[in-house]
């Protein structure tokens, strides 16, 4: 990274309507250190950084190469949240934390409902967290050490998900206390 990085890199992950929004913004106001979210997804819809949309399954095919060119700069810096469905496509020496939340695969199913998305697609991200694939891509993409699977069933889950990061951060910054 060729700037100091004064506050983490976390990348808030998992299966659509598991959290990672409501997480990201509770962690942007309790965190000790100043920290901006992107939604990811909203950014490439934004910022035109995809080469198609399926109106079969309403989804973009996102151009990876450009998004990670406008990422870059800001993630160099530090003092981001990640908050995106998938994370492989992220360089490993991007994430000093990966979050992969998990929900019991019913709840996914009625969130999506009430977000109104089309049958199909809640199909394939209900199948997707029963199978943990948001999981098994964070494990093989970063070092064990970084990731870390938390649940986020309930309101409780919430509010300790983020204390939890909070205490992360703190660390953290201890760590890197005075590095150039
Ligand atoms: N831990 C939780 N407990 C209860 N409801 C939650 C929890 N996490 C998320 N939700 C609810 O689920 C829905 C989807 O959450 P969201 O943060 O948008 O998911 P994602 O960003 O992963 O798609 C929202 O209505 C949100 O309020």
């Amino acid at each position: 990274m060729a700037s100091p990085r004064q506050a983490p890199v976390i990348v808030i992950t998992g299966t659509p309507g598991t959290g990672k929004s409501t997480h990201a913004e509770l962690l942007v106001n309790e965190s000790p250190v100043p920290l901006k979210h992107i939604n990811v997804g909203e950014w490439v819809k934004e910022r035109g950084l995809y080469e198609d949309f399926d109106q079969e399954w309403q989804s973009y095919t996102v151009d990876e190469d450009r998004l990670l060119d406008e990422l870059e700069p800001i993630v160099s810096e530090g003092g981001v949240i990640l908050d995106w469905h998938t994370c492989e496509a992220f360089p490993e020496r991007w994430p000093d934390l990966v979050v992969v939340l998990r929900c019991n695969h019913t709840q996914v199913w009625e969130r999506l409902e009430k977000r109104g998305y089309p049958l199909k697609k809640i199909q394939e991200n209900n199948e997707a967290e029963i199978m943990q694939v948001v999981l098994e891509e964070a494990r093989s993409s970063y070092p064990p050490e970084v990731v870390v699977e938390l649940s986020s069933e309930t309101m409780e889950d919430l509010a300790a998900n983020v204390a939890r990061i909070v205490e992360w951060i703190e660390i953290w910054r201890q760590q890197h206390a005075g590095e150039p």
